[in-house]
């Protein structure tokens, strides 16, 4: 039994909207990579009784396992992992010139690279990351070295090479001209390797790194190939009044990007803490989504993003944990802090503005994947998707999350919605102990 075919039979818990969220228990079967079908236990029986499932592997989880839809981090910067928790008590512009900047140079040495981004991508994939859109470096080589780690790991991800244009301090930025040659060779270098896990992205990296004729040019190139785009929106109010003083003709910094036809719903902009009420109705009308980084936005005190007006404006929202604006790397810390950072709005009289636990694992399943576009493929235990899953055991040994003696009475799927409950609020990558991409066992602790 070589194959990737299996069985899985106990509890799956998934979303299928922000306010739809279910537990089951059953069967999901998984058929090179994809979701072939899913049912009730007693459907599954008479599957095994009949003698047809002797092609499959069969895993029958225990009472205190359950199987997720693999996370989905729309936002992270793999060259600056070196740097995580460093530089925090800065505002996001020294801390770019002073940490981040002099940091993604370094990415020049393609051997440097390829070390720091294999470590990068593992770690990723042990805390249950199954997808990341990723920004790289200014360096094709560099970023190239991104793509083969992913590749080689399994990841599914997108992977952008950064483009910036405008000087600065540390003298990390291109020639207009060599930077647009530079990212559709990349392009073209990404998708002649017909990976199906990995896709380019092409990358300005904000407004006050790139002119208009760069991100004109950048435009071009994502809409020839078709490609996504990401950048940065709107995350901190220096950041905003930089580029509305150096866009005389533009009323808010969403206005920089349309103008260069960069707002399109292949793009995803990270942050977007500080909209205006015209952004609001400027993002979903172009089908722009948004990646939310509570915990950059908190460690740079850029903002609390309110991310509830973002969703009422019918804005696609997921994830992001923004590594290393962010202090930590996985979509667990990333669910817990969206929850806190909505609830301070609310405390501060935003009413309903905190999300609840369901509507958090939302958006780092379903609604990053519908952020990146990829809900067509990930982000639920739909059949016909591809299975991207976690495995995930409360009580694995070592982990944090103690067994005490069952106190509420409560039907198996109660019990096993209180299970997942507990991994949301205080699980880690010890919970975590098996993890598929496209079907493929990526890790296993189990
Ligand atoms: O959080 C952030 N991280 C970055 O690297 C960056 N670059 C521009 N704006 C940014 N914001």
């Amino acid at each position: 039994m070589a194959n990737n075919n299996r069985i899985f039979v106990g509890t799956f818990a998934e979303s299928t909207s922000l306010t739809n969220f279910s537990v089951k228990i059953g069967y999901i079967s998984v058929l090179n990579g994809k979701i072939t079908q899913k049912g009730f236990i007693d459907e599954f029986e008479q599957l095994e009784k009949s003698g047809v499932l002797s092609d499959y592997e069969i895993i029958k989880l225990s009472k205190d396992q359950f199987l997720i839809p693999g996370f989905v981090d729309c936002h992270t910067h793999a060259p600056q992992f070196p740097n995580i928790g460093l530089g925090l008590d800065r505002p996001l512009l020294e801390w770019l010139a002073k940490y981040t900047f002099p940091l993604e140079k370094k990415y020049q040495d393609t051997e440097f690279a390829a070390k720091v981004y294999d470590q990068v991508v593992q770690r990723l994939l042990k805390n249950g990351t199954t997808t990341a859109c990723y920004f790289g470096s200014l360096h094709m080589e560099g970023t190239l070295e991104l793509v083969k780690s992913a590749i080689n790991h399994q990841q599914r991800a997108l992977v952008g090479k950064v483009s910036m244009n405008k000087i600065n301090e540390a003298g990390y930025y291109n020639d207009t001209e060599k930077e647009l040659k530079e990212v559709e060779t990349f392009v073209q270098t990404v998708i002649a390797l017909k990976n199906d896990l990995v896709e380019p992205v092409v990358t300005p990296r904000f407004a006050l790194s790139c002119d208009k004729i760069l991100m004109d040019g950048l435009s071009k190139i994502a809409n020839k190939y078709n490609c996504r785009i990401q950048s940065h929106l709107s995350e901190n109010l220096q950041e905003i009044e930089y580029v509305l003083e150096t866009n005389d003709n533009c009323k808010c910094y969403g206005d920089v990007y349309d103008k260069s036809g960069i707002l399109n719903n292949r793009c995803i902009m990270a942050h977007a803490v500080h909209l205006t009420d015209d952004e609001l109705k400027l993002l979903p009308s172009r089908g722009v989504s948004v990646a939310h980084c509570p915990a950059s936005n908190t460690r740079l005190k850029s903002g609390l993003c309110p991310v509830r007006r973002l969703l009422n404006a019918s804005i696609t929202v997921g994830l992001g944990t923004d590594v290393s604006g962010g202090d930590n790397a996985t979509i667990l810390d990333a669910i817990r802090r969206s929850m806190d950072v909505s609830t301070y709005l609310e405390l501060q009289g935003q009413p309903n503005s905190a999300l609840d636990w369901k509507e958090a694992f939302y958006l780092a399943t379903l609604g990053g994947a519908e952020a990146l576009n990829l809900d067509d493929k990930i982000g639920n235990f739909e059949v016909g998707k591809d299975f991207d899953a976690l495995l995930v055991d409360v009580y694995a040994k070592g982990g944090q999350i103690e067994k005490y003696k069952d106190t509420l009475e409560t039907t198996n799927e109660e019990y096993a919605s209180d299970l997942l409950q507990r991994f949301v609020f205080l699980g880690d990558d010890r919970n975590i102990v098996q993890v598929y991409v496209k079907g493929v066992k990526v890790k296993d602790n189990l």
